[in-house]
């Protein structure tokens, strides 16, 4: 089983909707379990996507991700960023990167970069 956290911000959050709806066959396979921050999470169900949703982004949710990564419970992250947005939560943001570096976890950014992590599963 693998668990891939899927995170976006807000200006990226229907590029991630997209991105889920063009990978659903992957997606939807037994062997992959997904789990996401808050909000990402609750656009992911009304995708009809099955995603166990932590807390909000800003309330800790990239936090609980990262500490999932430090756990190795969490296995590669998709995180679409808003590159144009400030985020008063900047230093998780940067705290969830770290740690997928710190523990080699495969981190995709952008939906190409996604896309082709997907293709090596
Ligand atoms: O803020 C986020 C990532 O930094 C995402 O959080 P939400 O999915 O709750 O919007």
């Amino acid at each position: 089983m693998m668990t891939i956290a899927i995170i976006a911000h807000d200006g990226k959050k229907a590029d991630m909707v997209q991105f889920l709806n063009e990978h659903r066959e992957i997606l939807d396979s037994k062997k992959i379990k997904l789990v996401s921050t808050g909000t990402t999470g609750e656009k992911a169900k009304k995708a009809g996507f099955n995603v166990e949703a932590l807390l909000s982004g800003p309330l800790g949710g990239d936090a609980q991700i990262a500490a999932g990564v430090a756990e190795k419970d969490i296995h590669m992250v998709i995180f679409f960023r808003d590159p144009l947005a400030k985020h008063p939560h900047e230093p998780d943001i940067f705290m969830l990167m770290r740690l997928c570096d710190v523990y080699d976890v495969p981190l995709a950014t952008n939906p190409s970069t996604a896309e082709l992590l997907l293709k090596g599963l």
